[in-house]
């Protein structure tokens, strides 16, 4: 369903970066920064991966490329078999993508912000109007659904957020980070609504740094560690080769045999 092969992207340093006469991290050379160098993810039909990594790991940058706001210098995504950087158009209405630094538009309405996008992938009429509902109770929109989006809490914009990410009911959903920074029972929405998608067949990724998320949701686990998968597999894969029923520690061993491959 999805599957990403040999991925790589770089950035070119800026000038203060090139100035440092230290160099502070392996990926920093030939004047470029190698934030993604040799990523691998495949997720099935109706599965659940979780993205794991350290922070600067390149989780974010795997995700914008498969998200196609980002196009890799190297490798294939394949999304149904599709190829989709080589066919961005298809691939925008196939994934729906919830980025951590997505905003909303502050004068309109949470309820507003999500038809818009509706009407921008053609929903309109009666169809709209169901789809929007649909989401709107099954991310419990509905107390603050006629507040404008500049004076909603974080929680109620990260719900707003997700509703408008998959209002076009997109084949596979592609979340970053969708719980940092929310309260527990916003948290729980979150879950109970990717476990929704997963009922529904549709594949869902996200990125974490929780792994208590990852037991109750994950089928797969995908970990990078300075730009390169160290790990691409099942829960119970992820436990066996990270020796340890307890995933912090798994998750922990796997980043230090990384170290020494
Ligand atoms: N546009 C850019 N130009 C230069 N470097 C970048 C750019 N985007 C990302 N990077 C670098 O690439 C590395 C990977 O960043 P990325 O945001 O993908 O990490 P991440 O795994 O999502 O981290 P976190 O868990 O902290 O969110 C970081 O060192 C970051 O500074």
């Amino acid at each position: 369903m999805i599957a990403i092969n040999g991925l790589k992207k770089r950035f070119a340093l800026t000038r203060e970066h090139k100035k440092k006469k230290s160099q502070t991290d392996p990926r920093e050379r030939d004047g470029f920064f190698h934030s993604v160098e040799e990523v691998n993810l495949h997720c099935g039909q109706g599965e659940v991966l979780g993205l794991l990594g350290p922070n600067g790991a390149g989780k974010t940058t795997t995700l914008r490329m498969l998200s196609t706001a980002l196009t890799p210098d190297a490798g294939t995504i394949l999304v149904d078999g599709q190829d989709i950087v080589k066919k961005p158009v298809v691939a925008r209405k196939a994934i729906g993508f919830l980025s951590g630094s997505t905003g909303l538009y502050g004068r309109l309405t949470a309820k507003e912000n999500v038809e818009y996008f509706a009407r921008l992938h053609g929903l309109k009429g009666k169809a709209l109007k169901a789809k929007c509902d649909e989401l709107f109770q099954r991310l419990e929109m509905e107390t603050f659904l006629d507040k404008r989006a500049e004076h909603l809490s974080t929680g109620m914009k990260q719900k707003t957020n997700i509703a408008r990410a998959v209002v076009h009911s997109p084949k596979v959903v592609v979340l970053d980070e969708p719980t940092t920074g929310l309260d527990i029972m916003t948290t729980q929405t979150v879950i109970s609504f990717i476990r929704d998608l997963k009922a529904r067949g549709t594949p869902v990724i996200f990125s974490t740094h929780h792994l208590d998320e990852v037991a109750l949701l994950c089928d797969r686990v995908s970990v990078i560690d300075k730009g390169i998968t160290c790990f691409d597999g099942s829960l119970a894969d992820f436990k066996t080769k990270g020796q340890s029923e307890e995933l912090n520690q798994a998750f922990l061993n796997l980043l230090t045999g990384a170290q020494h491959v």
